[in-house]
């Protein structure tokens, strides 16, 4: 029986985050630098090989590789965050344990309709979210606007909307955790402005939107994926009914202004 791109997605990032945990309890006591390269590393030579193996034609745009050029003329293109969150990955909480807000990402690009499939697992937690099974997001209480927000460098933006509205912030690593803890009801919306990559949030977008949430960028333009530069630096991720006024929410707050220049690529093609 063939696997489907979706069921491929699902497979892969949840094989992947075996990968990760297993590297992790063989050298648990490394420094946390060293958890985190070889996590990374580890993470992507498994995507790799198996998208390899089994999707021989696509080419692969992974924060930890080589840009592939191929991917510019090519109809389907596979985006992979190997671990995002790795700062995550690498710490432990309070009590000791592990902490669980790290993500794999995997999402499927193809071109004339953009993301059409993709899983983000968290290993930490068992879980996994992908458009082979959209979920729905729960009915959840009024009150303030919970919005999912970077634990160690949240967006100056963020600071900004919380002048204009009663807003909790709840602080977390990851792109792919704060996704989809919109999609869990846990929050109602995930703001991010100043930075980030393609595959920070393909896999996010991917799955958010496949279980009918709103995605767009902060002016509340498209998301747009495989461009030359992967430099994708903001993201809002939201029920749909709460749109509108969230964007009207973020035009006045950066209107006293939140540039976000874009810096030199990290991972450059050859
Ligand atoms: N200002 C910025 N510039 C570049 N990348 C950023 C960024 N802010 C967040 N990110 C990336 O977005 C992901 C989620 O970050 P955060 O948990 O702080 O919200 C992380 O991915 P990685 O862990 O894959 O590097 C992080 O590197
Ligand atoms: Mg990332």
């Amino acid at each position: 029986m063939t696997t489907t791109d979706h069921e491929l997605a699902a497979q892969l990032a949840v094989s992947a985050g075996r990968v990760l945990l297993a590297l992790r309890d063989e050298i648990a006591d490394v420094p946390a630098a060293e958890l985190k390269d070889r996590g990374d590393a580890a993470s992507h030579e498994h995507l790799l090989a198996e998208l390899g193996r089994l999707r021989p034609d696509d080419p692969v745009l992974s924060e930890e590789g080589a840009d592939d050029p191929a991917r510019l003329a090519a109809d389907r293109v596979w985006i992979v965050d190997p671990l995002d969150g790795t700062r995550e990955f690498s710490e432990r909480d309070e009590d000791g344990a592990w902490r669980t807000d790290w993500a794999v990402h995997v999402a499927l690009w193809e071109r004339g309709a953009g993301l059409t499939a993709g899983a983000v697992a968290l290993p930490g937690r068992d879980e996994v979210f992908s458009t082979a099974e959209p979920a729905t997001r729960p009915a959840t209480p009024s009150g303030p606007l919970r919005l999912a927000v970077s634990r160690s460098r949240p967006p100056a933006l963020i600071g900004e909307l919380a002048q204009l509205t009663d807003v909790e912030l709840v602080p977390m690593g990851s792109a792919g955790v704060k996704a989809m803890s919109v999609l869990t009801g846990q929050c109602d919306a995930y703001v991010h402005g100043g930075g980030q990559y393609e595959w920070d949030s393909a896999a996010p977008v991917a799955v958010a939107s496949a279980a009918g949430l709103f995605c767009s960028r902060l002016d509340g333009s498209e998301l747009e994926y495989n461009r030359e530069n992967p430099w994708l630096p903001d993201l809002v991720v939201c029920e749909t009914h709460r749109a509108a006024d969230l964007l009207d929410l973020i035009t006045r707050a950066t209107s006293t202004g939140d540039a976000s220049p874009a810096p030199a690529k990290e991972n450059a093609a050859p």
